[in-house]
């Protein structure tokens, strides 16, 4: 039977490991952690993260072909293929602060690696790691080797959050990088094997390591440079009277440019697209490539702008001040159909608005008022570091409340954001909100999901990013 073991039992571990399982019952597959209480989650009937379709997998699975585990050394030793999902966060000092990733975490799982194995072993890169790191991987496992041969992998992973198991059960491609040496191609062969169980092999993308590394930045780049791209419209239409829902949807409907991902927004979050941009400028800079480097980075700083700009249109429509004033929030998560806030625009808007002195209510269906506190006492790039070095959350924070409703967060409120576009946002009661919020009640949608016509027959003065301005948020000062 081949053995699988993966070293990281997070967001991209335990999903595309699930599904490995699910697809191959002869392969045996351990997901391990140092991360106690991960591991225990993932054993419990409450998993450590929220994913459609993921806890049906894993019941079906656990304890038959799917095991997790802290007992890492024990799993490496034995697997036949080594999967490593470890955080790969942004520097946050010394060479490259801000922006190159931290491989600390890797590399102290390749010289687990290299410690424990007693046979050949090929080990593959799941976590997004710049483009050329399998070499600096080699030579930590080749020189600790003790005569064990390594063959080196490059498999990133294409999976959105929320739509992981469709994403891993129907990929787009699997890519697959490696030594085009006899050795490296076996090695491609194998994994290629294991995809082949579910994955049609058309679909299945073999390049050199390099390629395969660079092509997950790339693509990653291309996907927030499109949201960045829409987002800057956006604000060029509420300062015209064009209508961004509008406008991209004729732009997406010329083939060449698609209508995916053209959907402007508060500004992108998740744990990857900032992350991955602050990595490939840092690449691109230190292979002297300053133009291409500079191109990247506005990607970024449209998507702060975005952010800001938003804090800025609540500020200024409510008389330039929220100070005092009750704010609702709904939805924290980055995006829908997840529990993940990590780099969610509502920690900016949030902490824009506490910066105001705002008195802020928030409600999100996946996320805990823990998480809420930790997020929005974190200093930038501390969430992406493995849980237990993650400071403990702050019991006091006068100006927030968390809460499990809706209505009760708009109780009273002044005024409400939309930060995640959650199905349930879409059918709420608006009038009942309106009757129940202090007047004149203000509706801030970042997502653009609620029919603005109908909200200002309401009664509110609605601003939803990238549309036609309402006449009271077009004499507010400009702030776009
Ligand atoms: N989240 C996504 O949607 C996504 C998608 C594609 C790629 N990626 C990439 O995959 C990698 C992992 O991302 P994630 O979201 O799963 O992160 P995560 O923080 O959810 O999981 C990483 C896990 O690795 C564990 N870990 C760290 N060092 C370890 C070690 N030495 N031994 C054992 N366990 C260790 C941590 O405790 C943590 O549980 C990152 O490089 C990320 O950029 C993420
Ligand atoms: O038209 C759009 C599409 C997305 N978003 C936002 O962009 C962010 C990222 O969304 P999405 O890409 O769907 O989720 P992620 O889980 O971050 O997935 C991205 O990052 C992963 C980690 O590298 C990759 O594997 C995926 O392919 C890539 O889509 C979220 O805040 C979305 O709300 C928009 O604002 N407008």
């Amino acid at each position: 039977m081949v053995k699988i073991c993966c070293i990281g039992a997070g967001y991209v571990g335990g999903p595309t490991m699930a599904v490995i399982a699910f697809k191959c019952p002869a392969i045996e597959v351990a997901v391990v952690d140092i991360s106690v209480a991960r591991i225990a989650a993932w054993n419990s009937d409450q998993l450590p993260i929220y994913e459609p379709g993921l806890e049906d997998i894993v019941t079906q699975c656990r304890g038959k072909n799917l095991f997790f585990s802290t007992e890492v050394e024990k799993h490496v030793s034995e697997a036949d293929i080594i999967f490593v999902s470890v955080n790969t966060p942004t520097k946050t000092r010394g060479l490259g602060a801000g922006k190159a990733a931290d491989l600390t975490y890797w590399e102290s799982a390749a010289r687990m690696i290299a410690d424990v194995s007693k046979n050949d072993k090929i080990v593959v890169e799941k976590s997004t790691v710049p483009v050329k790191t399998a070499e600096a991987i080699e030579k930590i496992l080749t020189h600790n080797s003790n005569g064990i041969k390594y063959q080196i992998l490059s498999n990133p992973e294409f999976l959105a959050e929320g739509t992981a198991i469709q994403d891993l059960f129907n990929p787009d491609r699997v890519l697959i990088g490696g030594r085009e040496t006899p050795g490296g191609q076996k090695a491609i062969q194998t994994l290629k094997e294991v995809y082949a169980h579910w994955v049609p092999e058309d679909r299945i993308i073999c390049t050199n390591l390099w390629s395969a590394e660079l092509s997950k930045l790339a693509a990653n780049a291309f996907l927030a440079q499109r949201i960045s791209s829409v987002n800057a419209m956006s604000a060029l239409c509420e300062a015209t009277g064009a209508d961004v829902t509008q406008v991209s949807h004729a732009v997406g409907k010329d083939m060449r440019v698609g209508s995916k991902f053209l959907n402007a927004s508060v500004g992108f979050g998740g744990s990857c697209f900032q992350k991955d941009i602050l990595s490939l400028v840092y690449i691109c800079e230190c292979n002297g490539l300053k133009e291409v480097a500079n191109y990247w980075k506005q990607v970024i700083q449209v998507n702060d702008y975005q952010k800001n700009r938003f804090v800025n249109r609540v500020v200024s429509s409510m008389f330039n001040t929220v100070s005092g004033k009750k704010i609702a929030i709904l939805g924290f998560a980055f995006k829908k159909d997840t529990g993940d806030t990590r780099e969610t625009p509502a920690i900016d808007v949030c902490k824009g608005l506490l910066g105001d002195n705002a008195n802020l209510s928030i409600y999100d269906p996946q996320v805990t008022e823990d998480q809420i506190r930790k997020d929005l006492s974190m200093r930038k790039f501390d969430w992406d570091n493995p849980i237990h070095l993650q400071p403990m959350s702050p019991t006091v924070m006068k100006q927030l409340n968390v809460v499990w409703d809706a209505y009760a967060a708009t109780k009273d409120a002044h005024g409400l954001c939309l930060l995640t576009e959650w199905d349930e946002f879409k059918t709420l009661d608006f009038k009942k909100i309106y009757d129940n919020m202090q007047k004149p009640a203000f509706v801030f949608d970042g997502r653009n999901i609620i029919d603005e016509q109908k909200l200002r027959e309401i009664g509110f003065i609605v601003y939803s990013i990238g549309k036609p301005l309402d006449g009271w948020l077009k004499d507010m000062p400009a702030v776009a």
